[in-house]
């Protein structure tokens, strides 16, 4: 599957925040957005999801128009920036809504193990952000969108959730964003830089210094 959106045009007010936006995700690549704080990112996956009306995008799937929000295609997960699972809910039911193995879940994270019927809200900041993550990532889709999944983890858990990236994407197209830009390299085929309301495709890694979004020397 070919993923494109195109031509963002996105105001807040009489602030235009996007503007000549070109992004291509494809089943079997990871595609990267990488820019500053406040630089449009959550607002371009918020687009790409549909939950954010800008005033003019275009989708394509496979070279054809989607017009409805393409949650409401079902081809699509989403991981926010926030929490998105209800605070109340219990791991085991988290599990099963999702379709989703505990046991394959813990041979992983055995760590985890002792939270099957606890709530949500009982686990901490950054054991949430895991759950959250595998679950959008293992949960059947084509498309999956990802802001900030390695935000709050340790280093050992962003080290599993990259593998399993690299797993899921072999049968989806994965887009992603987080200001852990090494992390991103690692795991993306195309990256494109958001600056000045603009995606530019990054080609060779030295771009990102040229382009200042990080110093020289830090590659
Ligand atoms: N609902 C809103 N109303 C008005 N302005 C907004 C709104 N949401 C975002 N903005 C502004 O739009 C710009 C882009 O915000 P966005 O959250 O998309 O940036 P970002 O690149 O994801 O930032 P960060 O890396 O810090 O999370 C910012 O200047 C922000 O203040």
């Amino acid at each position: 599957m070919k993923f494109e959106l195109d031509n963002v045009e996105l105001y807040f007010k009489t602030m235009r925040i996007l503007n000549g936006i070109y992004l291509k995700a494809e089943t079997g690549k990871v595609t990267a957005i990488l820019g500053r704080n406040g630089c449009g990112k959550s607002s371009l996956l918020n687009i790409a999801f549909g939950n954010l009306k800008p005033k003019y995008k275009l989708i394509r799937i496979d070279h054809k128009p989607i017009l409805k929000p393409l949650y409401k295609t079902g081809y699509v997960k989403y991981l926010p920036q926030y929490n998105f699972i209800p605070n109340g809910m219990k791991l085991s039911f988290i599990f099963s809504i999702y379709n989703l193995n505990w046991d394959e879940f813990t041979e992983k994270f055995e760590a985890l193990s002792k939270y099957k019927v606890s709530k949500f809200r009982t686990l901490s900041g950054g054991e949430r952000r895991l759950i959250e993550t595998y679950v959008i990532l293992k949960t059947k889709s084509d498309i999956v969108i990802l802001d900030e999944p390695f935000s709050h983890l340790a280093p050992i858990h962003i080290e599993y959730i990259k593998q399993l990236i690299s797993e899921e994407k072999k049968q989806k197209a994965i887009i992603i964003s987080d200001h852990m830009y090494s992390h991103i390299i690692d795991s993306s085929d195309d990256i494109y830089l958001l600056q000045n309301g603009t995606t530019k495709k990054i080609d060779k890694l030295t771009e990102l210094e040229d382009y200042n979004y990080i110093s020289e020397g830090q590659l």
